[in-house]
């Protein structure tokens, strides 16, 4: 598929000396959700920041939709909508002028049907004529996302959206980020919320300490990476796991709960072989027995814990 962000050896070196991206190199997918996950500090700012031309490369390019972002830096911002992590809009304006004027700074004709889609989408129509100054955060962060939506770009970057957002904002968020979805626009999101990766994202690369470690299909990655668990509810609770069982071939997949009410096996979901049919009858053998079982699969959130800390 064809790709509509292209990042190649991409290095930035801050002037405090810190090296924060260390040759990225990274294809965007026109059309799909891209995940960007990694701990704080990792780069991910920094590189959706160069892409959108708001911090200068040290070395690499990178292209938009066919234009470098540094070359030819007009051309590929507008196709590209950006909600930043901090809340920056002018107080002072109404919703309705800041969202217009942000169109305008594209060299986009004036679209007041546009923009009035926009804010009924985003629900902040009933506030178009209020004062920025006077919205409540989320809905600052509704007037942002209208801001990076008003000149109808084709790429949205969204770096932490659901930050310290409610429930209904962040439910109403990824309504809209999927039909943005469904009318082509190819969405790059950072979230430190895992699961909302998990649900969202068509793809997930992981970057850390400045280096892509990852870029994988998410069902691939949670299918490749992801372990299962098998967790024995017990009917009488347990001290320890048992000489017999605890030095067995189960011995690193074994694990008791705190109150030594739960036996957890954990093993791995791409192996033939799972070896429950084994444990089952040992622990009949050792008198061990259950009343409920409950089997369940990684989640991403596990998976990348895993991934980062190595
Ligand atoms: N203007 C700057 N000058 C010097 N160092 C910077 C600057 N901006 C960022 N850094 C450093 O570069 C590294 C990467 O920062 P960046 O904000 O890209 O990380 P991040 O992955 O977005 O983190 P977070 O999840 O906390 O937002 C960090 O160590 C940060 O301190």
């Amino acid at each position: 598929m064809q790709s509509i962000i292209s990042v190649n050896n991409l290095t930035k070196t801050y002037a405090s000396g810190h090296s924060a991206l260390k040759g990225i190199n990274l294809e965007i997918r026109r059309g799909e959700i891209f995940a960007l996950l990694g701990p704080n500090g990792a780069g991910k700012t920094t590189l959706i920041n160069i892409i959108c031309g708001i911090v200068n490369p040290s070395q690499g390019h990178v292209l938009a939709d066919g234009h470098d972002v540094v070359r030819d830096y007009k051309a590929a911002r507008s196709r590209i909508g950006l909600v930043p992590q901090e809340l920056s809009t002018d107080a002072f304006e109404s919703v309705w002028a800041t969202v217009s004027f942000s169109r305008g700074l594209f060299g986009k004709a004036p679209h007041p049907a546009h923009i009035e889609k926009i804010l009924r989408d985003l629900s902040l129509w009933d506030k178009k004529d209020a004062k920025i100054r006077t919205l409540s955060g989320g809905m600052k962060r509704r007037v942002m996302i209208a801001k990076a939506l008003s000149h109808e770009p084709q790429i949205l970057f969204l770096d932490e959206p659901t930050a310290g957002v409610d429930v209904e904002l962040r439910r109403d968020m990824w309504q809209m980020v999927r039909g943005l979805r469904e009318n082509g626009v190819t969405i790059i999101l950072t979230t430190h919320y895992i699961e909302e990766a998990e649900e969202m994202a068509d793809r997930i690369g992981v970057i850390r300490k400045g280096e892509i470690i990852l870029v994988e299909d998410k069902a691939v990655l949670m299918e490749k990476l992801g372990k299962k668990q098998l967790k024995l509810h017990l009917q009488r609770p347990l001290s320890s796991i048992p000489n017999g069982l605890g030095g067995s071939q189960f011995e690193h997949q074994l694990e008791l709960s705190a109150d030594g009410n739960e036996l957890i096996y954990t093993f791995d979901a791409q192996s033939e072989q799972t070896g429950i049919a084994g444990l089952l009858r040992q622990l009949s053998e050792h008198g061990i027995d259950f009343k409920d079982l409950q089997s369940s699969q990684s989640s991403l959130e596990e998976i990348f814990v895993n991934l980062v800390k190595a």
